[in-house]
């Protein structure tokens, strides 16, 4: 399907944009091997050491950057996604640095099924599970009004219902063996809506407001359940938009600026370490200030609102 212009004038024209196989042309974007490799953390060496995470959607982006940290910091780490080979790239990256092998385990967290074979591979392997992180996940750009039914429902049964298979799952288990667990579920920065992913940002609420009530009903398990929302956040995945709504992408935040993979990295790392004992059902929102000032249009902004909203 061709993409057609995005600042069309005629407002009934439907705005598409589809990245092309391979992304021909386009700069690669988020932080590469290389640039993983010399990030600086504040924590120490062993901070993790013993513990055991698993990071869905690793094989990229912020879980690979997360899956990295985790690894450097003493952790098991345990990853999933839908593709072997940018699984293996994560693996690889880890056992380059560090000298630690990974479980990766190919899996649709779409798939109930597969979900239940995958944490039980996670506790076979490593004899246990302390943080299962919830980042697997994604949409496409487009106006509400346009989404087909199949478009709705990959989004809805990725962001929500997969999310839910996993912490629903891992919770079984922590409860079964009488251990206490921890969910991280990285959802989007959705308070004031999310014009052009209103799939996504129903499905983030929906996950939001699922780990608020959970936190309360599993902490008599001892299981504790947290969300970090991402802002702009400059991965692999803005692939997924258009060039012209890029180059805007920075002014959604005060800072106009775009955070990375590692900013959230960190911020797993802390949740996930002695110091997030006492956090429980919040939303951490890493965002640079967009929560308070700015709005994002990834399929583009349509020109009605072309000057910003401003007075
Ligand atoms: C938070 C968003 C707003 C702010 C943006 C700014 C910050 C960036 C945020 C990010 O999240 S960046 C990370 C982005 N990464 C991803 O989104 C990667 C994962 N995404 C996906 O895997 C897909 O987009 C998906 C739809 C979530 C997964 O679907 P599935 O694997 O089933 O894919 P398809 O078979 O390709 O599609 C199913 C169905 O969905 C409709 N559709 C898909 N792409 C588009 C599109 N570009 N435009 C319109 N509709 C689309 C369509 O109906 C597809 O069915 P078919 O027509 O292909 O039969
Ligand atoms: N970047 C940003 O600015 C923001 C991102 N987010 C969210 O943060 C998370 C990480 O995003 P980011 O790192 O930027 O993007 P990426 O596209 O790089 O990462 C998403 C990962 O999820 C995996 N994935 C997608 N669908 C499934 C599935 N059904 N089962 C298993 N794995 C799946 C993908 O791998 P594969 O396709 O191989 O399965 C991919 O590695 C996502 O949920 C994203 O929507 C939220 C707000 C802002």
């Amino acid at each position: 399907m061709g993409n057609e212009p995005l600042n069309a004038p005629d407002l009934h024209a439907p705005r598409i944009f589809r990245p092309e196989p391979g992304d021909p042309g386009r700069p690669k974007r988020g932080l590469d091997d290389e640039a993983l490799r010399t990030q600086a953390t504040i924590f120490r060496d062993d901070l993790l050491a013993g513990h055991t995470i698993l990071i869905s959607g690793a094989g990229s982006g912020m879980g690979k950057a997360a899956a990295y940290l985790a690894a450097r910091l003493g952790a098991n780490v345990a990853i999933c996604g839908r593709t072997r080979e940018k699984l293996d790239g994560t693996a690889a990256l880890i056992r380059e640095e560090t000298g630690r092998e990974i479980l990766c385990v190919e899996a649709n967290i779409r798939d109930p099924e597969a979900v239940e074979t995958l944490i039980g591979a996670v506790h076979d392997h490593f004899g246990g599970l302390d943080t299962l992180v919830n980042n697997a996940g994604g949409q496409f750009p487009q106006d509400a009004i346009d989404f087909s039914r199949k478009g709705w429902l990959a989004v809805i049964d990725t962001n929500l219902n997969g999310t839910w298979w996993m912490m629903q799952e891992a919770a079984k288990r922590w409860r079964a063996d009488g251990k206490p667990g921890h969910v991280i579920n990285i959802v989007a920065n959705v308070e004031r809506g999310m014009p052009q992913a209103a799939h996504t940002c129903a499905a983030r609420a929906g996950v939001i407001y699922l780990s608020k009530t959970v936190a309360t009903e599993w902490a008599p398990h001892n299981i504790r359940v947290n969300c970090i929302g991402p802002g702009v956040i400059e991965t692999e995945g803005f692939r997924m938009y258009p060039e012209e709504a890029l180059a805007r992408f920075h002014n959604a935040n005060p800072m106009k600026t775009r955070g990375n993979a590692w900013d959230v990295a960190e911020a797993i790392a802390y949740l996930a370490s002695p110091a997030g004992r006492f956090i429980n059902g919040d939303l951490m929102i890493i965002d640079g200030g967009q929560a308070q000032w700015g709005v994002v249009w990834p399929a583009g902004m349509p020109e009605y609102f072309s000057d910003n909203g401003a007075a």
